[in-house]
């Protein structure tokens, strides 16, 4: 049963991480949590692989990459005692079965809680996923994974799979990871039916002219605005380990409406924005949809898998929730705007990932 007071502070992330920087990486991780945590947020959310970093590429065949990525797991979930109420999902490749799946973790004050594999791969345009990955295909299913004894935890298993946390507070938090979100069975869709309150998106998403105002204005803000709920989107920024750029724009939408988006094409190493949400607007908007009723009824309960901490509180009662964003304009860029800052925003990540001081341009032919 729903408690009334449902308001609740969520965090998003852009991070600027880079291929096989393990320590860096993690870094910019704790940074980014500790600022979520500082502002009074319950939940944070980080790109696609944060870990290693998205484009690892043929690392991602060498077991060192997986090993690295889990002892900076296992780091992060010490340190996630410094912020005990904070959920923190991060992103990392997980081998399961002898087959290596591409993962969001969620841990939470000291405890890893979850490994929910990615169930669409992305193969398209310059993304070669199933090269290293295979995709989970057992709907709403987990099992108990047994957890690397090399590798310092305070549990000895962990559910790995598809599935739905669910906070002491009923508080319900889904997953829906980069590729997902593009294809037409989107998993927002199933994760609605089972009343899932925030949906949580980690992405690899490059930067192509107008793409990233397709993927928030078409994607992000078009599914909340069917489905409903609120969705949190995180995406890398900079060269990872490729020639391509990605390019932030990580945002945050409920209902359909856009709350908080962060810029494309900064040049900071990490940025957080939060929003406060009423968790209750969640209930209201799907409540007036009775074809969408009708639909989830018909769904199957998923047992979700709990645990413990309040998600909705922290909010003093004379903090309103965040309002929807009316200057849109500022932040999506038009293509002529994208052409003037995102070369330089790649030239100038590339020149930090090259160690080189400048560039050389010959001027006269
Ligand atoms: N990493 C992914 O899953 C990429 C998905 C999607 N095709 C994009 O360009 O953003």
């Amino acid at each position: 049963m729903d408690q009334w007071d449902r308001r609740c502070r969520v965090a998003t992330c852009t991070v600027n991480n880079w291929a096989l920087d393990f320590r860096g990486n993690y870094e910019r991780i704790v940074k980014t949590c500790s600022e979520a945590y500082a502002l009074g947020a319950r939940i944070r959310l980080g790109p696609e692989l944060e870990i290693p970093g998205y484009g690892c590429a043929d690392h991602f065949f060498e077991l060192d990459t997986e090993r690295h990525s889990w002892e900076m797991l296992s780091k992060l979930v010490e340190k996630s005692k410094d912020w005990p109420e904070l959920l923190v999902i991060t992103g990392i490749p997980t081998r399961f079965r002898g087959l290596l799946y591409n993962c969001a973790a969620a841990l939470k004050n000291g405890k890893l809680l979850f490994i929910r594999a990615k169930m669409g791969l992305a193969d398209d345009n310059v993304y070669r996923e199933s090269r290293w990955f295979v995709k989970w295909t057992e709907t709403f299913k987990h099992y108990e994974m047994p957890l690397n004894a090399q590798i310092h935890f305070e549990q000895s298993t962990v559910p790995f799979g598809d599935g739905i946390l669910e906070s002491s507070d009923n508080v319900r938090v889904g997953f829906e990871i980069c590729e997902e979100l593009w294809s037409s069975r989107s998993t927002n869709i199933r994760l609605a039916e089972q009343g899932v309150d925030i949906i949580c998106n980690g992405s690899g998403s490059h930067h192509i002219l107008g793409k990233s105002n397709y993927r928030i204005n078409q994607l992000i803000l078009g599914s909340s605005a069917k489905v409903g709920g609120v969705y949190l989107y995180a995406n890398h920024r900079g060269c990872d380990g490729d020639r391509v750029y990605y390019d932030g724009a990580s945002s945050i939408a409920q209902n359909g409406d856009l709350l908080a988006q962060i810029h494309q094409f900064d040049i900071e190493d990490t940025c957080v924005a939060t929003a406060i949400v009423d968790l209750s607007e969640n209930s209201v908007f799907r409540q007036m949809k009775s074809s969408d009723r009708g639909n989830a009824s018909d769904q199957k309960t998923v047992v979700p898998i709990r645990f413990d901490g309040n998600m909705a509180e922290g909010v003093k009662f004379n903090q309103k929730c965040t309002e929807r964003m009316t200057n849109v304009e500022d932040l999506q860029l038009s293509p002529i705007a994208e052409l003037c800052h995102g070369p330089p925003a790649y030239l100038w990540t590339y020149l930090r990932r090259s160690g080189m001081v400048s560039f050389r341009q010959k001027l006269i032919y």
